[in-house]
């Protein structure tokens, strides 16, 4: 308990410096860490969307960024601002959990551990989270135990494999033949009909030949890893299986800040999680030919399983997300926070209690910029629908068709790419 007080603490603090620092911020603290209990002492900081009062606050429109010298200043941050509107105004979450019937239930439902349901911190955390995934679909995650060197040694080799000459990369070039596995360069990538400015490493869960059926045909295979440095391949396992622990975790918190059982997402929705992890870079523009150059790092787009975490770089403000008076605002980095968002899957398993946020990224600063997204995601052949009680607390009709996860992301990987 005195633990959690502390990391409270620390938390307020870091916002409160963030706030005399820049006077303008979009960072919130949303939590203290949850009990040790399986989910442990995370923080969640959100960034709000709602709307902002000053036209300074706002993302500069992307036909003005030439004008702009240098984003990392504060006065590009929104401001935050008490709800203005609320998405859904449904909010029956940790209530579930103090109820009479849920607190006399020796082992409720809800959480595996009878004392939790007396815990007022988990339940604080509980409902902050619910707010933040209703209300901006976009937090922070600190105290996460990763250690920001780790953090930064993988976005640190990425930079370094970037860097190497075009024929080195072509080495683990991706084609349909590698399961879409490997380097893409930049302007491969397409996002709406334009071409992305970015290049990437893509991962995939491996997959054997035949598993999944054709399901998975595509996207059969084993990771394309760099040879140098040596240890690429480990250093990249080890984030990986780390990286799948707190989604998992967090995921447990998601459980319980929708109302559901603290496992509600093992067994057949992601009991056994398909995991996507990119490695990106975002050029310069300037270092971009012009003939091929576009003005977009990642065009908008939502995510597509359940739950994404960003490693992104330090000190550069690229992530744009779009709030609910349809303005982009950055998710400026927070050094040793995981930025993340939560995706299709999640949307169609709560009903559209949770919705997925539209984001996209401009890298309109001086230097190449770095960020390592992993996406946690249901069971490649789960068949994802809006469960029960969601649908109950959303006038019991289904919002969404059920949608077969390995479907999705094969569609997308299918038309995400020219090769
Ligand atoms: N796994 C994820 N989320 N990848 C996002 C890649 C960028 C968007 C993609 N071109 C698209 O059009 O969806
Ligand atoms: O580079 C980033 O910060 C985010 C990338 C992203 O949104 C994605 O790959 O889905
Ligand atoms: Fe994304």
């Amino acid at each position: 308990m005195v633990r959690q007080t502390e990391y409270m603490k620390s938390g307020f603090a870091l916002l409160g410096r963030l706030q005399i620092d820049h006077g303008n911020p979009i960072l919130f603290l949303l939590g203290s860490g949850i009990r040790a209990h399986r989910i442990s002492h995370l923080f969640f900081l959100t960034l709000w969307r709602y709307k902002t009062p000053h036209m300074t606050s706002k993302v500069t429109p992307l036909s003005q960024r030439s004008k702009i010298p240098n984003p990392t200043q504060p006065h590009y941050h929104a401001t935050l601002r008490p709800p203005a509107r609320r998405r859904n105004r449904h909010r029956p979450t940790a209530a579930a959990l103090v109820s009479p019937q849920a607190a006399s239930l020796p082992a409720s439902p809800w959480i595996d551990d009878p004392s939790m349901v007396n815990d007022e911190d988990l339940l604080q955390v509980v409902q902050m989270l619910d707010d933040a995934c209703r209300e901006a679909g976009f937090f922070y995650v600190k105290g996460h135990g990763i250690a920001e060197s780790l953090m930064k040694e993988v976005r640190d080799v990425t930079q370094k494999f970037f860097q190497l000459p075009y024929e080195e990369k072509l080495k683990i070039k991706m084609t349909p033949q590698s399961g879409y596995r490997g380097y893409q360069r930049v302007g491969e990538n397409i996002t709406k009909g334009k071409l992305d400015m970015h290049e990437a490493i893509d991962c995939y869960t491996p997959i054997e030949p035949g598993k999944y059926g054709d399901l998975a045909k595509p996207m059969v295979g084993s990771n394309l890893w760099p040879k140098y440095p040596s240890n690429f391949d480990v250093l990249l396992e080890n984030y990986i299986s780390l990286l799948r622990d707190l989604s998992r975790k967090i995921m447990r918190g998601i459980a319980l800040a929708l109302g559901a059982p603290v496992d509600a997402f093992e067994g057949t929705t992601a009991g056994d999680p398909f995991w996507v992890c990119r490695l990106i870079g975002y050029p310069v523009s300037t270092d971009i030919p012009e003939e091929q150059r576009t003005d977009t790092g990642c065009g908008a787009h939502t995510d597509y399983g359940l739950l994404t975490l960003v490693n992104q770089d330090d000190d550069i403000c690229a992530l744009e997300v779009r709030n609910q008076s349809d303005e982009w605002i950055y998710a400026k980095p927070i050094p040793g926070t995981f930025v993340c968002n939560i995706g299709d899957m999640l949307k169609v398993w709560s009903n559209g209690i949770y919705q997925p946020t539209l984001h996209r990224v401009v890298n309109n600063s001086p230097r190449y910029r770095v960020s390592v997204a992993f996406f946690y995601e249901s069971n490649f052949d789960a068949a994802v629908e809006p469960v029960e009680f969601c649908r109950e607390r959303t006038g019991g009709v289904a919002k969404y068709e059920k949608v077969v996860y390995g479907e999705h992301l094969v569609q997308k990987v299918l038309t995400n790419f020219v090769m």
